[in-house]
């Protein structure tokens, strides 16, 4: 018998974006950023782990299928984890000289600009450190996975501080305000795409410090100023507040993409559309009830509320049509007072399948520890699930 533990956590939305490393080896930021960490009953990833004498090598599985260790990002994780253990002394030497399996599922696309590194990255020191009984400040260690990854080791609203200490040791994720402090809040992530982006968010933000002037202007002038009113405007439940800062960041994001050089971009025309869309739809109700924020990819994540969720759900299916009858996923759709037509609404809509599908969701809290399962590796520590090819 092995102790196997389990964990889940969520995906992160940023509405501030993290654009622009100060020092990539620890993975420090050029500036604050803030997100909502979503609901991991509909996006999550689950990580079990384990370590036994009779592994001859780490381990690890993702989605089913066994993936090579040799990754520097998995590997600083699991080593600053084993470092604290020994120097807390919490665990003895012979349980830290095994080495160790993971295994871990992700319920929603890998590696397509949703945010799974975050997710994963933040499951997993939760997982390990729980394993290995450390106590220590959780963010930094997912922070050494993926930077956002530090965000999702919170639920409700989070603020990466940014930190100026070489060390790494003050660049540390906070919670603004817990889930259920804006419970009308809700989320629609439209997938345009859930293929491998072409530039990762690695490179593309190495690119950008070493040639975009808007990226350090961004730093310096605007960054700081949208992260107090984003903070202001959550604390206050300011939904028109909130909704522009979160476009015009995603935006200005987006903008230093292209004053990169040599430039490179995210979004398509599936992506501008949404946008058009968006600002259209807001100019009609008079008030900003929608707001858009894209990562490093076309997928488009909608912030707005709950009242508001069946009229943008039809307008999306009837701008963006689809034949799929599980073209809607996630929490159950509220029901619309009335049938909503578009027929009047001033963009045509785009030919079918443009979007492959949506996931309602929401707001949500931190990673959990499952203490009953289900867990992804046996009482032997053999993983479960995992594909023969
Ligand atoms: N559940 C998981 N456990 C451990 N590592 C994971 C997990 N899910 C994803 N990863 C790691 O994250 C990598 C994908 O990160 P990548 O930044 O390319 O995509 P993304 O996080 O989905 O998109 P983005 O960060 O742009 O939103 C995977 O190749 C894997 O190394
Ligand atoms: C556009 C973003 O999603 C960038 C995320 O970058 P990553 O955290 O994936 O990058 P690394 O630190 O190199 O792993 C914006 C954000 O989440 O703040």
């Amino acid at each position: 018998m092995s102790v196997i533990v389990t964990a889940t956590a969520s995906v992160n939305i940023a509405v501030i974006k993290y654009w622009g490393k100060r020092d990539e080896e620890l993975i420090l930021p050029l500036n604050d950023s803030i997100s909502a960490t979503l609901d991991t009953n509909v996006m999550c990833a689950r990580t079990s782990v384990c370590a036994r004498p009779d592994i001859e090598e780490n381990e690890m599985y993702l989605n089913g299928i066994k993936t090579s260790f040799d990754n520097k990002r998995l590997q600083t994780c699991l080593n600053k984890i084993k470092a604290i253990a020994t120097l807390q002394k919490v665990v003895d030497k012979e349980f830290l000289s095994w080495n160790v399996r993971i295994c871990s599922e992700n319920n929603f696309p890998t590696a397509a600009g949703l945010a799974s590194s975050a997710a994963g990255y933040a499951c997993l020191v939760t997982a390990l450190a729980k394993l290995y009984k450390i106590e220590s400040d959780i963010s930094q260690l997912a922070r050494l996975g993926s930077g956002s990854a530090c965000r999702s080791v919170f639920g409700g609203f989070v603020r990466w501080h940014a930190g100026g200490k070489c060390d790494g040791s003050d660049s540390t994720a906070s919670q603004i305000v817990q889930s259920t402090h804006w419970p009308e809040m809700r989320v629609l992530v439209l997938v345009v795409a859930d293929k491998k982006k072409h530039t990762s968010s690695s490179i593309g933000m190495k690119r950008s410090v070493e040639s975009s002037e808007l990226l350090k202007y961004r730093v310096e002038h605007c960054v700081p100023r949208r992260v107090d009113e984003m903070i202001n405007a959550i604390k206050g439940k300011d939904f028109q507040r909130f909704a522009e800062l979160t476009m015009k960041d995603s935006n200005q994001f987006h903008a230093v993409c292209l004053d990169s050089y040599p430039p490179f971009h995210y979004l398509t025309n599936v992506s501008y559309k949404i946008i058009d869309v968006i600002h259209k739809y807001n100019e009609i109700c008079k008030e900003t009830r929608v707001a858009y924020t894209f990562d490093a990819g076309p997928n488009a994540c909608l912030f707005l509320l709950e009242k508001d969720v069946p009229e943008v759900l039809s307008l999306i299916k009837y701008i963006f049509p689809s034949p799929n009858t599980d073209y809607v996923r996630g929490l159950d759709v509220p029901k619309a007072e009335e049938e909503n037509t578009f027929e009047t609404f001033p963009i045509q809509p785009m030919e079918e399948n443009k979007l492959q599908y949506l996931i309602y969701t929401k707001v949500g809290d931190g990673p959990e520890i499952h203490y009953d399962g289900p867990h992804l590796l046996n009482e032997l520590g053999q993983p479960l699930n995992v594909s023969k090819t």
